[in-house]
C-alpha cells in the first residue's frame, strides 16, 4: 500500500456497515493498513484552561499567540528581557487578564510552580538540559509537554497554521520539515474559496437552528438531522453556504426543508424573501400617528438594515 495518508482518509464504509454498527462481516482487503508514526490531529479546547509556558523569545511569542486565542490562561515564567511581542500582550488590557508573568528563571524541580498545576507544558528556551529535565518532570506526572528545542521529546508539536473565523487548518510535518509545513499551509490558503469562511458561519447558524427546532442527543431524531444536514450541504454546496447566514434563507430552508422532510436546493430560495427597502417603508407608513415620533426612529434603523441588506445582496450578485 502506498504511504499516502489520504489512503486513510475518507475511505467509503463497507456496504454492510453503518456509522453506528459493527460490520457483520470483514476482510482485511475492505480495511486500509495501519502505518504508524503518525501525530493524533485534534483541536483542543482551551477556554480558561491553566498553560505553563517557559521561555520569553521568538518562539514562545508564537506558543502565546495560539493560546490567547484559544482563550487559555498562561504562566509565563521568563526573565526580562522579553520578546516585544510577549511584552505587548502582557501589558494590553485584551490580553493581560490571560497571563501571568514570573519575571525569573525557571528552575525545574526545585521550582515552587509545578508542573502538575498545568493541564499542558511548553518550554521555548534556549537551554536544553532544562528543557530535558522539565520534559521528564511531565513525564512522571503524565502532564502533556511540548519542548521546542527537543522534538522526540514531546508529547505533541505545533504545526503551521491558518485561520479564518472558526475555520482552521494545522499542517504537520511530523517534525520533518516546519518550514516546508509552512509553504504547504500557503498553497491551501490560496487554493480556498475566498468566501469559506462566511461558508462556515452560514452552516454553522442553521445547524444550531436545527438543534432548536429538533433537540435532542442521538436515537431516530439524531439520525434524521445528521441524514437531512448532510445532504443540504451536499445539494448547497460550499459556494451556497454562506446564505445560510441570512436569517430568511435559514428560515425557509426549515420551514420548507426540514419540516416537511424535504430537500431545498439554492435555486429555490430567492433572497427576494427578505425584506426590501419598499417594504421597510411601507411597514413604516401603516405606523399610526402617535407611533410617528418612536416610528422614525424605527424607520432610522429600517433603514440602516436595508443598506447594510443591499450591500450584502450586491455583493452576493458580485460574486
Ligand atoms: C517539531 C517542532 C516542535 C514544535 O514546535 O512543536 C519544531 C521544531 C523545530 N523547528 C525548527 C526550526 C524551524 N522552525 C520553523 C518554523 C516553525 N516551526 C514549527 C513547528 C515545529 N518546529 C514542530 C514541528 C512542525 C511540523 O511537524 O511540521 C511551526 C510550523 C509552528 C510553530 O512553531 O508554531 C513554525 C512555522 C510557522 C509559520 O511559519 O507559520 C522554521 C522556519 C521559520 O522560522 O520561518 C525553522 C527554521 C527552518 C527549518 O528548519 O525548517 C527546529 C530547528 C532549530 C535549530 O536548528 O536550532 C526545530 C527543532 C528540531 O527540529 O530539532
Ligand atoms: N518553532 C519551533 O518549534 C522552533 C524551535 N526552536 C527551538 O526553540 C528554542 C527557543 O528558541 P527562541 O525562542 O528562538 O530562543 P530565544 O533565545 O529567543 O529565547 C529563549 C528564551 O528562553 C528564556 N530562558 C532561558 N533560560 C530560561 C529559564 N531557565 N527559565 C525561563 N526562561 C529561560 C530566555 O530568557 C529567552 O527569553 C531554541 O532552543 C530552538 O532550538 C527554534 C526555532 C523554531
Amino acid at each position: 500500500m502506498s504511504a499516502s495518508r489520504e489512503a486513510a482518509g475518507p475511505v467509503p464504509l463497507p456496504a454492510d456497515t453503518t456509522t453506528h454498527g459493527l460490520p457483520s462481516s470483514s476482510t482485511s482487503e475492505e480495511y486500509p493498513d495501519i502505518q504508524q508514526g503518525a501525530s493524533l490531529l485534534l483541536a483542543l479546547r482551551l477556554q480558561d484552561r491553566p498553560i505553563l509556558l517557559i521561555g520569553g523569545g521568538v518562539v514562545a511569542s508564537q506558543r502565546l499567540y495560539f493560546l490567547l486565542e484559544s482563550g487559555a490562561h498562561i504562566t509565563i515564567v521568563s526573565p526580562s528581557p522579553l520578546d516585544p511581542s510577549i511584552s505587548y500582550r502582557i501589558s494590553d488590557p485584551n490580553t493581560s487578564p490571560q497571563i501571568t508573568w514570573h519575571d525569573r528563571p525557571y528552575l525545574g524541580r526545585e521550582d515552587s510552580i509545578k508542573v502538575t498545576e498545568y493541564d499542558l507544558v511548553m518550554t521555548a528556551i534556549d537551554n536544553n538540559p532544562l528543557s530535558q529535565e522539565v520534559c521528564e518532570m511531565c513525564r512522571e506526572k503524565r502532564v502533556m509537554v511540548n519542548v521546542a528545542d527537543i522534538p522526540p521529546q514531546c508529547d505533541f508539536y505545533f504545526g503551521a497554521q491558518l485561520r479564518k473565523g472558526p475555520l482552521q487548518i494545522l499542517i504537520s510535518t511530523g517534525g520533518l520539515g516546519p518550514r516546508a509545513g509552512a509553504m504547504i499551509r500557503d498553497i491551501i490558503r490560496n487554493a480556498l474559496p475566498e468566501n469559506i469562511e462566511e461558508s462556515v458561519e452560514g452552516v454553522g447558524l442553521l445547524r444550531s437552528e436545527l438543534r432548536k427546532r429538533a433537540p435532542g442527543v442521538g436515537g431516530q431524531r439524531g439520525q434524521e438531522r445528521m441524514d437531512w444536514m448532510k445532504e443540504l450541504c451536499d445539494v448547497w454546496g460550499l459556494a451556497q453556504m454562506e446564505r445560510f447566514r441570512d436569517e430568511q434563507v435559514r428560515k425557509y430552508v426549515l420551514d420548507e426543508g426540514w419540516e416537511k422532510k424535504k430537500m431545498v436546493a439554492p435555486s429555490e430560495v430567492k433572497q427576494g424573501q427578505r425584506k426590501t427597502t419598499a417594504e421597510i417603508w411601507e411597514q413604516v407608513k401603516h405606523f399610526g400617528h402617535t407611533q410617528w415620533a418612536a416610528g422614525l426612529g424605527g424607520f432610522g434603523a429600517g433603514m440602516a438594515v436595508a443598506t447594510v441588506a443591499t450591500i450584502y445582496l450586491t455583493r452576493n450578485a458580485a460574486r
